[in-house]
């Protein structure tokens, strides 16, 4: 049975091989967006054009030590194409992402592109959002305010669990904007929309981790090959 970085990188490969040359590129975060960049780095030695956004100070780090042609955001705002990874996808296309922290400059890169590819191992598939917890981009700043609100959020629809803030070793753990993560527990979410609108609306939270309305296309990959799910 192929293992996990082996169906990465096999899902990263059947990304690659749609795009076309020439493209803008926003690059996703993760490890199988890693996988992804490292296919993306072998045809770019090969002479693959591309102009590359990334998504977070670590993938553009990775990206320019495998001499991809990087740019910021600012220099190249109307993306092609964004290729990136995702801790849960549902039938809808929707997603969970976040879990390696770059949820908002995932979702901005997102936003400015024409199309965005999901790649994930299969497991990410799921019936239900919400296993995975939710992560939740958050201003330091009244943090104790902010997470009293998730909570009554959480209970104004019947759901409960644990909101954490994310730590490395002991220290809170920074996004590359200088915010914080509260990974919210909640289990599944049965309208994700209504969630996503009601956190949208505490202004202590910056952005959430529920990728709705954005994806295109996601490639799986399990034992028996790659599946491609469309909106
Ligand atoms: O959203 C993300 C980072 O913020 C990642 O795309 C997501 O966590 C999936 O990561 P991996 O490919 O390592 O499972």
């Amino acid at each position: 049975m192929a293992d996990a970085a082996a169906l990465k990188r096999q899902a990263a490969e059947a990304a690659f091989a749609d795009l076309e040359e020439g493209i803008n590129l926003g690059i996703g975060t993760g490890s199988t967006a890693e996988a992804f960049i490292r296919v993306l780095g072998e045809h770019v030695r090969a002479g693959f054009k591309v102009a590359g956004v990334a998504t977070s100070q670590r993938t553009d780090r990775l990206c320019r030590e495998l001499g991809i042609p990087m740019r910021t955001l600012d220099e190249l705002p109307i993306l092609d194409v964004t290729v990136d990874g995702a801790d849960e996808v549902d039938g809808k296309l929707r997603l969970i992402k976040g879990g390696g922290g770059a949820l908002l400059r995932e979702k901005i890169v997102a936003h400015a592109s024409a199309k965005m590819i999901v790649i994930a191992d299969e497991t990410k598939r799921v019936e239900t959002l919400g296993a995975f917890p939710l992560p939740i981009e958050v201003n330091g700043f009244g943090l104790t305010a902010t997470f009293l609100s998730i909570r009554r959020i959480a209970e104004t629809m019947g759901l409960s669990g644990e909101i954490i803030l994310r730590k490395v070793g002991d220290d809170p753990f920074i996004t590359d904007s200088g915010h914080l993560i509260l990974d919210a527990s909640f289990g599944r979410i049965p309208d994700p929309e209504a969630m996503s609108a009601a956190l949208h609306a505490v202004p202590g939270i910056v952005e959430h981790g529920l990728f709705i309305g954005m994806c295109s296309e996601a490639v799986l990959a399990g034992p028996n090959g790659v599946e491609r799910l469309k909106s």
